[in-house]
């Protein structure tokens, strides 16, 4: 519990309790988006949003919209603000004053820049452009309120100044983009993938630009081995068995394939492609791979060309980057070189493979099945491919699960603060 004067309108000298129920990265944002802000960009309309609005009211016997049918927020965004601000300086003095001296210290370096509060508070937080499609959130980014100070339109007046851009999941970064950002210095991709971003253009511009590192490479190695797993044998077409009802009709499910023993062809030997091989060689499989170059660490036979690497694999495992070299490395030659038993799983791009030839090898029966968690051309899904229980679909999954999102809010951050303290940065993005 801390103290703060309440100094506004109502009641001049009355002491009130700050209240500990409310959670402080909530509060923080609260102070940011809407007191000090003044405007709501959406996110925080909320439960939790309007419980901490309606909280903040209570205490300091503002007004509140009484009309429970309109949300709080938009009553907020018509109020005027330079009270609320020194509410928030005052709040964060009285912090300072307790034993969460160190929370108030970082709340003051949180503190918004907004010219109209200009005499009233100072925000020390590097700007950072939180670049996405629509359809593309960045997973925890209240996360990184009290870092950095964040906006995300290439239209808005901070665009020509800032520094570094977070890239969320396949946003494009073109030249188009790079035209709007002519300070830009820093890529910060929330994938492990960069196909999306002009790594050329980037280069010419002396803009780094980096990936997720190592936050999603177990998740989606988990995933790659579980393809592998459910297409030798056969769960998730056994468990559509089971639900149809046909098990008591027909009895016997057709035989699946054991995975140790099996040879398998890693292609892209990045820092995925590791853990899928630390998980094979457990499972009692050969490993192999192919990558641009040999890997002087790694102790696994290497092929210089995918097509030698297929003649030698059972099965491929598809985990390198995609770029004008990779498309299609997967192609007609390389799934005959594979043969009639040969798996293909694709937890990399959809691109990589050339989904046509493999469509076509499936229908056929010239290939013994696939995993497939990417597709050339997301959500569409060749309709080809439903009717096969020896084909496990998925939707581009791999990489997410909420430990991945953990981790790769970790490097996003490290990322950053590196780069505005002018140290190394710590997933520079590197082709394998
Ligand atoms: O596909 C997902 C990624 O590249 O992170």
């Amino acid at each position: 519990m801390g103290k703060i004067s309440k100094k506004n309108r109502g009641n001049p000298s009355k002491e009130v309790q700050w209240s500990s129920v409310m959670d402080d990265a909530l509060v923080d944002a609260f102070l940011h988006k809407v007191i000090i802000g003044g405007r709501v960009n959406g996110t925080f309309i909320s439960k939790a949003y309007n419980d901490i609005v309606k909280e903040l009211v209570e205490k300091f016997n503002m007004e509140i919209n009484k009309d429970k049918s309109k949300p709080i927020a938009k009553k907020w965004m018509t109020t005027p603000m330079p009270n609320y601000s020194k509410m928030a300086q005052l709040w964060a003095k009285d912090r300072a004053k307790g034993d969460h001296a160190e929370i108030a210290k970082e709340k003051r370096a949180r503190t918004i820049h907004d010219p109209s509060m200009a005499t009233e508070v100072e925000d020390h937080r590097p700007l950072v452009l939180v670049h996405h499609l629509a359809s593309f959130k960045l997973p925890l980014q209240d996360r990184l309120i009290p870092h950095f100070r964040l906006f995300d339109s290439l239209a808005s007046p901070e665009a020509s100044s800032v520094r570094a851009l977070i890239c969320v999941g396949p946003t494009p970064v073109t030249v188009d983009t790079l035209d709007h950002l002519p300070s830009l210095r820093l890529v910060v991709g929330s994938s492990a993938g960069l196909d999306h971003v002009d790594l050329v253009e980037c280069r010419r511009r002396g803009i780094a630009v980096t990936n997720s590192g190592d936050a999603y490479s177990e998740n989606v190695a988990d995933y790659a081995v579980a393809l592998l797993l459910d297409v030798l044998r056969r769960l998730s077409a056994a468990d559509r068995f089971v639900r149809s009802g046909l098990w008591p009709q027909q009895g016997e499910y057709p035989l699946g394939c054991k995975l140790g023993g099996k040879r398998v062809g890693i292609v892209g030997l990045g820092s995925i492609g590791y853990e899928v091989a630390k998980r094979l060689v457990a499972f009692g499989c050969t490993v192999a791979y192919n990558s641009r170059n040999k890997k002087p660490s790694a102790l696994y036979p290497y092929y210089a060309n995918v097509h030698d690497l297929a003649v030698n694999s059972d099965v491929l495992i598809v985990c390198c980057a995609l770029t004008n070299e990779t498309h299609h490395i997967i192609n007609k030659d390389v799934l005959t070189a594979l043969g009639r038993e040969g798996v293909i799983i694709n937890v990399g791009r959809g691109a990589l493979v050339d989904e046509k030839e493999l469509v076509q090898f499936l229908v056929q029966g010239e290939i013994g099945g696939a995993g497939l968690d990417v597709f050339e051309n997301e959500p569409n899904v060749p309709k080809e491919l439903f009717a096969l229980d020896n084909v496990v679909l998925s939707p581009h999954l791999a990489v997410s699960t909420p430990e991945s999102f953990e981790a790769l809010n970790e490097v996003i951050i490290a990322n950053l603060k590196a780069f505005f303290s002018n140290k190394p940065l710590l997933s520079p993005f590197q082709q394998e």
